[in-house]
């Protein structure tokens, strides 16, 4: 039986509707890909705690959660998890980035174009999409 990991991810919104991503560094699992930030689910947390949480310890800045977003289950070779992302809203202090390689602030039109982790290749498209039909 596959045990699917639930993972938690923050779309952040910043100015001019770009979104914050992501870069692994080269010593983490799926070195070098694109995600949004975030991580694993801890037991005793609910996914929106465990979401602040991570992105305090990631890139030392609060948040609030705006929206969220439907899941994806993704299998990779050796693991399997189920990505659950939240779109959100950066409340308070400046971004240092304690684990990724780099951030950056990317428009919705050049998402897309991005090298992902696979899993979050439909998040992706959902997001765009969810934009699109909003304007
Ligand atoms: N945070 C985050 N993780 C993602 C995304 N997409 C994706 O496939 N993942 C994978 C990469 C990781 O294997 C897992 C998240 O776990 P993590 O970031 O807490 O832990 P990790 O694998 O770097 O560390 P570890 O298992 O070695 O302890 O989910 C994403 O958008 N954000």
């Amino acid at each position: 039986m596959t045990v699917f990991i639930d993972v938690t991810c923050a779309i952040i919104e910043g100015e001019l509707g770009k979104v914050l991503v992501a870069q692994r560094s080269a010593e983490m699992k799926l070195p070098l890909k694109m995600e949004f930030p975030g991580g694993k689910v801890e037991p005793d947390e609910s996914p929106e705690e465990s979401l602040i949480r991570e992105i305090k310890e990631e890139l030392d800045v609060d948040i609030e959660i705006v929206s969220g977003i439907p899941a994806n289950q993704h299998s990779y070779p050796d693991f399997s998890i189920n990505l659950i992302p939240f779109v959100c809203r950066i409340t308070d202090g400046e971004i240092i980035l304690r684990e990724h390689a780099m951030y950056h602030w990317v428009a919705i039109d050049e998402l897309l174009s991005l090298d992902w982790a696979e899993a979050d290749i439909p998040i992706v498209s959902d997001y765009i999409r969810s934009k699109k039909i909003r304007k």
